[in-house]
């Protein structure tokens, strides 16, 4: 019984062993998560500089990982249609555009949110 906790607690260990790293393989190797977070570093600086309220830091904070984790999502079937088919087919196609089409509903609702969290601040 021990020896499973055991195990159980080792392999939780393991497994954010393993989400660190493919979180670090993401951030140093994947452009379109760099550019993601490269957004989301520029957005927390303007957080700073507005002096936003802290639901606002909750909002934007939700928005970005949302955004961050969708785009990782994607790169991962990405991968995984690259691998189970690497030439030309309809349905690889579809499968990526559709998942692309997850990262652009999740993008356009981050920007709404980022205007309705700024504009007044600026205008
Ligand atoms: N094997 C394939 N068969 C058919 N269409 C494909 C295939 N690979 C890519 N496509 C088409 O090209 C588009 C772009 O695919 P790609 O894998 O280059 O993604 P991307 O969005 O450019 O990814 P990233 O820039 O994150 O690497 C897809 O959405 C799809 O429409």
């Amino acid at each position: 019984m021990q020896n499973r906790e055991g195990n159980f607690i080792i392999n939780r260990i393991k497994s954010v062993k393993y989400a660190l790293k493919g979180a670090y393989l993401l951030v140093r190797f994947e452009p379109s998560i760099q550019v993601q977070v490269i957004i989301a570093i520029v957005m927390c600086g303007l957080g700073f500089y507005f002096n936003i309220s802290s639901t606002e830091w909750i909002l934007q904070l939700l928005t970005i990982s949302l955004v961050i984790s969708i785009e990782g999502i994607n790169t991962a079937i990405e991968k995984i249609a690259d691998f189970i088919h690497p030439n030309f087919n309809i349905s690889i196609g579809l499968i990526k555009d559709v998942a692309a089409g997850a990262v652009f509903i999740a993008s356009v609702f981050a920007v709404i949110i980022g205007l309705i969290i700024y504009l007044p601040k600026i205008i």
